[in-house]
C-alpha cells in the first residue's frame, strides 16, 4: 500500500508513502530537458521540462515512481489492483504506457488545467516496458501548487476526479474514499462535549479524546482517512525544515512498520522510503525505512540542459548521533 500526500503551509510540498515488500533498486533521479524520451507510440520528445523524482532506470530509461516537473507540477503513481485496466491503441489519440505516463505529463505539462487538456487526448494502453517488467496496476495523483486530480484507468473508461483532499491511497475507488469521509464528521482535534447524556457525569481523562473514531489500521481507506485528518490539521512553523519535518510526520501516521502486514511467502509490506517535494524549490527531501535522517537532493543544482539522466543511489544505512 502507499499514500501520497500534498501540503501547503507556506511553501506547496507533494510526496508519498512507498509500501512495498520488494524493491525495484529505486534512485533518486533526475532528468534534465533534453533527455530523449522514446515514446513507444508517440516519438521522441527531447525538449521537456526537466523533473526529479524517484524512479528504477532500466536500459538508461527512468521508469518513475512519482516525480516533481521544473514547474512544480508533481505526479505519483500508486497500486490499484484488480481495477485498473489498460486499453487497446486508438488512432487519433495519445496512445501512452503506463510506464511513459509520468514523463508524458510532467514533459509537457506546467499547471493542472493543461493536465487536464492532456488528459482528455490520452489512451493509457496495455504495452509493457520489457517481459521482465509487465505493467502494473496503478492510478494516479497530479497536482499543482493550488490543486489536484485523480486519474483512474477503468473498464469503462478513464476517469479524472478533482481531488479536494490533496490525498490518495489505493483501492477501492477514489469516488468511494471521498465519500467515507462523511462517516468520520465526529472526529475532532479538541475535546469533545458530552453529547452522549449530558446528564451524565462523563470525564474527559485525556487529551485526544476527539480523535476516537478515527481507523488505526493499516487498509487503505483507513490510511485515507487518517492521512486527510492529519494534513488538514497539521501545524508547523513557517520554515522550511519545520515543513519537510511535519511532512514526514504526516506520513509517519500512515506509515507501514515491518512485520504488521503479511504479504505472502515470508515478506511484509512496510515502508521502503517516504518522499517529500518542495516543489516551489525542486527540492526532493527522502527517508528511507533503515535511516532517519532526511537527506535532499535539489534539482535545480544540475546541470538541466543536459541529455543525461543523473541518479543519487538511496542513502540506507541508519545514522545515529553517539553522544559519548
Ligand atoms: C507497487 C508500487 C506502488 C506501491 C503501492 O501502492 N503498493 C500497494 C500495495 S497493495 O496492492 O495496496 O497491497 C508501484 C508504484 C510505481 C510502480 C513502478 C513504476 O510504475 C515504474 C515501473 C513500471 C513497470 O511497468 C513495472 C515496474 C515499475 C518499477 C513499477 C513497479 C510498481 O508497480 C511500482 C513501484
Amino acid at each position: 500500500m502507499c499514500t501520497a500526500i500534498t501540503y501547503a503551509p507556506h511553501a506547496h510540498y507533494f510526496g508519498r508513502n512507498l509500501d512495498l515488500n520488494v524493491s525495484y533498486h529505486e534512485q533518486v533521479t533526475i532528468t534534465p530537458r533534453h533527455y530523449p524520451f522514446n515514446f513507444r507510440r508517440m516519438g521522441e520528445n527531447a525538449n521537456h521540462y526537466a523533473m526529479i523524482g524517484m524512479a528504477t532506470v532500466v536500459e538508461d530509461y527512468p521508469l518513475y515512481y512519482e516525480a516533481t516537473n521544473e514547474k512544480g507540477l508533481s505526479m505519483a503513481g500508486l497500486n490499484f489492483p484488480g481495477n485498473a485496466v489498460f486499453k487497446p491503441e486508438v488512432d487519433g489519440r495519445d496512445n501512452i504506457s503506463s510506464f511513459e505516463f509520468i514523463p508524458w505529463i510532467l514533459g509537457q505539462c506546467a499547471t493542472i488545467e493543461e493536465v487536464k487538456e492532456r488528459l482528455a487526448t490520452i489512451q493509457l494502453i496495455n504495452l509493457n516496458f520489457s517481459d521482465a517488467l509487465p505493467l502494473h496496476p496503478l492510478h494516479w495523483i497530479i497536482a499543482d501548487s493550488d490543486t489536484s486530480v485523480v486519474v483512474e484507468p477503468m473498464a469503462d473508461g478513464l476517469r479524472v476526479y478533482d481531488n479536494p483532499v490533496g490525498v490518495l491511497t489505493n483501492n477501492p475507488s477514489f469516488e468511494y474514499q471521498l465519500f467515507n469521509l462523511n462517516d468520520y464528521r465526529h472526529v475532532s482535534t479538541k475535546l469533545p462535549a458530552n453529547t452522549f447524556a449530558p446528564t451524565l457525569n462523563l470525564d474527559a481523562y485525556c487529551l485526544g479524546l476527539g480523535g476516537q473514531g478515527l481507523p488505526g489500521d493499516l487498509s487503505s481507506t483507513s490510511r485515507f482517512v487518517r492521512a486527510t485528518f492529519a494534513t488538514f490539521n497539521s501545524v508547523c512553523e513557517p520554515t522550511e525544515a519545520s515543513a519537510v519535518g511535519q511532512f514526514f510526520k504526516l506520513l509517519d501516521t500512515v506509515m507501514q512498520t515491518r512485520g504488521l502486514n503479511e504479504a505472502g511467502d515470508g515478506t511484509y509490506e512496510y515502508t521502503i522510503y517516504s518522499s517529500c517535494c518542495n516543489v516551489d524549490d525542486g527540492i526532493y527531501y527522502y527517508r528511507t525505512y533503515g535511516n532517519n535522517q532526511i537527506t535532499a537532493v535539489s534539482l535545480f543544482h544540475e546541470p538541466l540542459d543536459s541529455d543525461r539522466l543523473i541518479t543519487y543511489r538511496l542513502q540506507y544505512q541508519q545514522q545515529i548521533h553517539y553522544e559519548n
